[in-house]
C-alpha cells in the first residue's frame, strides 16, 4: 500500500488526482495540502470527493502529523510547490511534481537534497504519455532539421509561461541540434515579443486562451519542406497514467528524475 498525500486538492489536477488514488488497489490517500480549508476533512468541502481525509494548509504541519505518508503528489503553483517539494524530501517524503514553473538552480537543490537522504523524486513537466512521445521525437528530428519553433497553447488560468513542457522540449532538442540561431541576422521586433522567447537560438510562442486545456505543436522547416509534431491533451484524464506511473516508479530510482522520458 502507498499512503499518499496531494497538494492542491481543489484545483483541476488535484481533484482529478483524487479521483484516481482512490480508484486504485494499493494507493490509499491519507492527507491533502490546500490553501484553504485547515482542520477539516475532504468531504466538509462543497465540491469534493466524499472522503474523510484531513486537509493541512501548512507542509511542516501535515508532514509531521501525518508520519505514514510514502509519496507527495505536488499540483498547485511554482513557489509554493516548490517549498511542499523540499519540505517533504525533508520529511523522507518522495516528491511526484506535476507543477511547472521551477528554476533551474531549484532543480538542482532538489536532486542535492533528494541524494542526500538516498530517496527519489519525480519532476515531470508533463505526465501525458503523447506529450512525452511528441518531446522525444521533436529530439530526434532537430538532429536533422535544426531550424525550429515551439508554439505551446493553453487555458487562460496559466500562470507560468512558456509551458514546461516547452521548456522541457526545447532543452532535449538542444542535445541533439547544432547551435545556430534562427531567422534573418537583422530581424527586428516593431512590438517587442513578436517573435517570442528564446532558448538556444530556438523560439518558444505562447498562446493562452478560454477553452484551451493544453497543446503544443514543434514546427520544423528546412528546404522546401515543414515538419509539424503535435500533440493536444484534450482532458485532464490525459495525465493521470503519467501520474500512477510516477507514484509506482518513485521507489526505485536515487535521486530527481526530471521528464518522464527517462523512465519510459
Ligand atoms: N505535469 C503535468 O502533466 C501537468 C502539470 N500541470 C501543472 O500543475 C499545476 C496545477 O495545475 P491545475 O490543476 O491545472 O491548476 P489549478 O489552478 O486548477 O489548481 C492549482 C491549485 O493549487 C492550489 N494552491 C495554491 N496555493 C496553494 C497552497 N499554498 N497550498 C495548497 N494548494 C495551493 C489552488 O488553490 C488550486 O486549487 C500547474 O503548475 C500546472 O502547470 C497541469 C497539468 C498537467
Ligand atoms: O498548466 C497546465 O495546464 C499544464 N501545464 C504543464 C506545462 O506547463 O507544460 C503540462 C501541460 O501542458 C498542462
Amino acid at each position: 500500500m502507498i499512503n499518499i498525500i496531494v497538494a492542491g486538492p481543489r484545483g483541476k489536477m488535484g481533484y482529478e488526482a483524487i479521483k484516481m488514488i482512490n480508484k486504485e488497489e494499493n494507493f490509499r490517500l491519507v492527507a491533502c495540502l490546500d490553501r484553504k480549508n485547515n482542520g477539516k476533512t475532504l468531504k466538509e468541502v462543497d465540491g469534493l470527493p466524499d472522503l474523510d481525509v484531513p486537509i493541512y494548509e501548512n507542509a511542516e504541519e501535515c508532514f509531521q502529523a501525518v508520519d505514514s505518508a510514502d509519496v507527495l503528489v505536488e499540483l498547485t503553483i511554482p513557489e509554493v510547490g516548490y517549498l511542499h517539494t523540499k519540505t517533504a524530501i525533508q520529511h523522507n517524503i518522495r516528491p511526484v511534481v506535476g507543477t511547472t514553473g521551477f528554476n533551474s538552480e531549484q532543480l538542482e537543490e532538489l536532486d542535492e537534497l533528494l541524494t542526500s537522504k538516498n530517496i527519489g523524486g519525480i519532476i515531470a513537466p508533463n505526465f501525458a504519455i503523447g506529450a512525452v512521445l511528441m518531446m522525444k521525437f521533436s529530439q530526434m528530428a532537430a538532429k536533422y532539421l535544426p531550424d525550429v519553433e515551439i508554439i505551446e497553447k493553453h487555458h487562460d488560468n496559466k500562470l507560468d509561461a512558456p509551458s514546461g513542457t516547452a521548456v522541457k522540449t526545447a532543452e532535449m532538442i538542444r542535445e541533439t541540434r547544432e547551435p545556430k540561431s534562427q531567422g534573418h541576422p537583422n530581424e527586428t521586433e516593431t512590438i517587442t515579443g513578436a517573435r517570442g522567447a528564446e532558448l538556444d537560438g530556438m523560439r518558444i510562442h505562447s498562446l493562452r486562451l478560454p477553452g484551451l486545456v493544453a497543446h503544443q505543436e514543434v514546427i520544423f522547416g528546412g528546404p522546401g519542406q515543414t515538419l509539424s509534431i503535435k500533440h493536444d491533451s484534450l482532458n485532464r484524464a490525459s495525465f493521470m497514467d503519467g501520474v500512477r506511473f510516477s507514484i509506482e516508479r518513485v521507489f526505485e530510482i536515487d535521486g530527481l528524475v526530471y521528464g518522464l522520458e527517462q523512465l519510459l
